[in-house]
């Protein structure tokens, strides 16, 4: 008898699952259906598959470890001729994808209706930073927290911190010397990203990890906390519900919350104990003392808001605070490294491919710091401004971030937010999610005069120049109020490693090397083999891999040599 009601209760439980599914379906494809009766682009698309087989042609003819990013712009060149065509991967994505590829559009979706980003990332994100973000909260609950942590991104803040991303930049130089000296390959990638977490830990917590010349838990628990992470797009299934997976992040997530939350309170304690010296002085102080860390500064605007008094007198931080608070260090770690490792990497790349740019670049840093590159790390410590006057540095990077940008931009879809192309067609953006291409807006070719060509000089082009970037195409750090928090930081950051780095050091990438390694050793070199002709996107061997972020294939392997002082330019 009992059995039976078991059975009966398991049937009913599992064709009420099976019924949903087919709900959401036969909801998700009539919507397809609809948009695809009214015109909107897409490519063959089939009631039983939606548009899983049609990616496939474009799969084989680029590498199989490409970034989706790569795969969905090539296909806006073919299908996106509006702005606009719609991907559809049900089951493997709960809703079809609008993906926008005008600058225009992109801008309705952002600016106009302000598109909320899908609630799917907060279960995506939890991982790694543990609970709810800058990046996954919704309106009403993340405003507050953006206010409070906006000062440390200021300019005026981060420019106080270029000092100690001088520090961090001359160790980085140290370590690629090194590898110079040795006069053997390597990855670059490695450097960069300990370079820049070394940084943004710094910026954040305000505590030097060392993290580039040694071990440090924090650092490596979020590394492969990242490396274990899927990111909802993985196509391999095995990736994407790999039983081990809760039981790592599990530990990872342990240590980061130790690491961060002991931080914090030594950050609380500083701050409470500077308040204390300034009341016992007779001053109505309740600033932190020195330090300018995105952190210190986010417990000045939380205490202030908070009326102080109160939280100075306890011994421990305010509970709720502490914990959305590690949230969002988790977040500035995460986001924070792996985005500025890629672009140093590729600016590093394409000045290498573009020696008439190189040079040009070696020339402002030698106007501005004089011929010796090794008197440039004290100058900058002394004068930080000084990375005001690297135009043409700045320009170099931009350019980079619009040729190999590190994201796109995933927006939810609501009924009545009406996005209109070029040519007419209009689509309610209701049951769908907008995906914002950056590669495919940023070098699109109906928008961007010469849009595939390295050209650092369409930065500094006047209003008006057919080179002047047009409106709203450049969306490297998206647009309105939820834009990137941290492109301050990128900027200073990345300006201040080119300028130790692009004058001490020539680096030439190393594929043809590896390649050659990979086909000659080992059964890896079946599968190179296999792979053959399919090693470039876009004629790019440094071409974009990854499932989340970014990276540069193979972690760019490269070689550097010293350059010698008679080469270095004169100012
Ligand atoms: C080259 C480096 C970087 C690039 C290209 C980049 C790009 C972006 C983009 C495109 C977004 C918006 C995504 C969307 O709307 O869906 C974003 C958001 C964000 N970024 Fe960055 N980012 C970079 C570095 C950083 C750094 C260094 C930080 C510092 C911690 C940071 C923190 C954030 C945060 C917190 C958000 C969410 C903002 C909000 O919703 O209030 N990013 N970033």
């Amino acid at each position: 008898m009992d059995y039976k009601i078991v059975l009966n209760v398991l049937s009913f439980w599992l064709a009420t699952c099976l019924g949903r599914i087919f709900y959401t379906g036969y909801k998700s494809r009539s919507r397809v259906r609809e948009l695809q009766r009214a015109g909107i682009p897409m490519p063959k698309w089939s009631w039983w598959t939606g548009h899983m087989l049609a990616v496939k042609p474009f799969a084989d003819r680029n590498p199989s470890d490409a970034h989706i990013n790569a795969l969905a712009s090539e296909m806006a060149e073919e299908f996106g001729k509006t702005g606009m065509y719609l991907l559809d991967f049900w089951p493997l994505a709960p809703a079809p994808f609008l993906v926008v590829s005008d600058p225009k559009l992109a801008a309705q979706a952002i600016s106009k209706f302000n598109l909320p980003r899908p609630k799917e990332f907060e279960e995506t994100f939890r991982a790694i930073t543990g609970g709810p973000n800058l990046f996954t909260m919704m309106e009403k609950e993340w405003k507050p927290w953006r206010t409070i942590m906006t000062p440390g991104f200021s300019s005026g803040n981060v420019i106080t911190h270029v000092p100690r991303l001088v520090d961090s930049a001359e160790i980085f130089i140290d370590k690629i010397r090194e590898q110079a000296l040795k006069g053997e390959m390597f990855c670059l990638e490695e450097f960069t990203m300990r370079f820049t977490l070394e940084v943004i830990i710094k910026v954040t917590l305000g505590t030097d990890m060392d993290y580039q010349r040694g071990h440090n838990p924090l650092a490596s628990a979020l590394r492969n906390q990242v490396k274990w992470q899927t990111f909802g797009n993985d196509l391999n299934l095995w990736r994407r519900w790999n039983p081990l997976r809760p039981i790592v992040q599990w530990y990872n997530s342990r240590i980061m919350t130790r690491y961060v939350r002991g931080e914090l309170q030594k950050r609380f304690d500083e701050a409470k104990a500077a308040n204390r010296a300034a009341t016992d002085a007779g001053i109505s102080r309740v600033k932190s003392p020195t330090s300018k860390s995105v952190i210190a500064l986010a417990l000045d605007a939380y205490t202030s808001e908070k009326r102080a008094e109160k939280l100075w007198g306890r011994t421990a931080i305010d509970e709720h605070f502490a914990t959305i608070a590690s949230y969002q260090i988790r977040l500035f770690l995460f986001v924070g490294h792996d985005s500025t490792s890629s672009t140093l990497v590729y600016t590093l790349h394409l000045l290498s491919q573009h020696p008439a740019i190189l040079a040009r670049l070696r020339a402002e840093h030698a106007s501005v710091f004089g011929p010796d590159p090794s008197a440039a790390a004290a100058q900058l410590r002394a004068q930080p401004s000084l990375l005001n006057e690297l135009t043409y540095s700045l320009a170099v990077i931009q350019e980079t971030l619009r040729l190999f940008p590190v994201a796109s931009c995933m927006r939810e879809g609501r009924a009545g937010a009406v996005l209109s192309d070029a040519a007419g067609a209009s689509v309610d953006t209701g049951g769908l999610f907008v995906w914002i291409m950056h590669m495919a807006t940023q070098t699109n070719p109906r928008v961007w005069p010469r849009p595939r060509e390295f050209l650092p000089e369409r930065w500094l082009a006047p209003p008006g120049d057919a080179l002047c970037p047009p409106p709203d195409a450049f969306r490297a750090f998206e647009h309105g109020p939820r834009a990137c928090i941290g492109q301050k930081l990128v900027f200073a950051e990345i300006r201040t490693a080119l300028v130790l780095v692009a004058r001490t050091f020539d680096i030439r990438p190393a594929y043809d090397e590896i390649d050659w390694l990979k086909k000659e050793k080992g059964w890896l070199g079946s599968m190179a083999s296999k792979k053959e002709g399919v090693k470039h996107f876009r004629g790019e061997r440094a071409y974009q891999i990854g499932r989340g972020g970014t990276y540069p294939s193979e972690g760019y392997p490269c070689r550097v040599t010293l350059l010698e002082a008679k080469e270095r330019p004169e100012p």
